[in-house]
C-alpha cells in the first residue's frame, strides 16, 4: 500500500477577491499561509512521510508546498514543478469577479464555465498571452488561450502516468500540492467519477486529502485530514 496526499493551495489573493485566476501567478494571503501551516500540522499529526512532492509552476502552490514541508520537517524532499499541474486556464475570464460575471451572463452560464467537464471559457486574446519563459522554455510552446476541465485533465494525465504513478508503484508516498481544477481532474481519475458527476466535486483550500492505494493504484481508502 502507498499513500498519495493531494492538497489545494491556501487562499490566494484572487480567491479572497473572488476573481478567476487560472494561470495568473498570484500570492497567498495571510489566511492562505495559515491554511498551509494547518495542513502541514495535520500531516505531521498523521505521521505521514513522503518521498517526493509535486507542484505546479505557480507560486500559490509552490509556497503552500514549502510551508507544508517545513511543518512536517521534510524540506529536503525532492520537489518537482510542472506546468502540467497548473490550474485550468480561465481564458478571458481571468481577473474578472465571479459575482460580476453571474450578474452579466447569468448563474447557469457561470456554473457551466466553472464546473462543466467540457465547456471552454471565453478565449484569451492572443496578444494577452504571458509568453513567460516558464512556458516557452520549459513547457508548452504555446500557452493555452483557455481550457475546459477536460483539456486540463488531458495535459495532467501524462505527468501522472510518467512521473507520479511509477513512484507510487515503487512504494514511495507522494504529495501533490496543486489547484482546485487540477485536483478535481485527479480525483475524477482516481475515483472513476463520470463527466457529469465531476461538476459536484469541490476541493477546499489547504485541506489534505489522503488516498491509500493498492499495488495497482486502486483506491482502497480515502480521508480528509
Ligand atoms: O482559477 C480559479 O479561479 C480558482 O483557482 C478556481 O476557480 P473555480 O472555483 O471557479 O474552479
Amino acid at each position: 500500500m502507498t499513500e498519495l496526499v493531494i492538497v489545494r493551495h491556501g487562499e490566494s489573493t484572487a480567491n479572497r477577491d473572488n476573481t478567476y485566476t487560472g494561470w495568473s501567478d498570484v500570492p497567498l494571503t495571510d489566511v492562505g499561509v495559515a491554511q498551509a501551516q494547518h495542513a502541514g500540522k495535520r500531516l505531521r499529526e498523521a505521521g505521514i512521510t513522503f518521498d517526493a512532492v509535486h507542484t505546479s509552476v505557480l507560486k500559490r502552490a509552490i509556497v503552500t508546498a514549502n510551508i507544508i514541508l517545513n511543518e512536517i520537517d521534510q524540506l529536503w524532499l525532492p520537489e518537482y514543478k510542472t506546468w502540467r499541474l497548473n490550474e485550468r486556464h480561465y481564458g478571458a475570464l481571468r481577473g474578472q469577479n465571479k459575482d460580476e460575471t453571474r450578474r452579466l451572463y447569468g448563474k447557469a452560464q457561470v456554473q457551466q464555465w466553472r464546473r462543466s467537464f467540457y465547456t471552454v471559457p471565453p478565449l484569451l486574446d492572443p496578444s494577452e498571452l504571458s509568453n513567460d519563459r516558464r512556458y516557452t522554455k520549459y513547457g508548452p510552446a504555446v500557452e493555452p488561450r483557455a481550457e475546459s476541465l477536460k483539456m486540463a485533465y488531458d495535459r495532467i494525465m501524462p505527468y501522472w502516468i510518467d512521473v507520479v504513478a511509477p513512484q507510487l508503484l515503487a512504494g514511495h508516498n507522494q504529495l501533490i500540492v496543486a489547484h482546485g481544477s487540477t485536483l478535481r481532474a485527479l480525483i475524477k481519475y482516481l475515483e472513476h467519477i463520470s463527466d457529469a458527476g465531476i461538476d459536484g466535486v469541490e476541493v477546499a483550500n489547504g485541506v489534505p486529502i489522503r488516498y491509500r492505494l493498492d499495488d495497482q493504484l486502486r483506491v482502497i481508502g480515502k480521508d480528509e485530514l
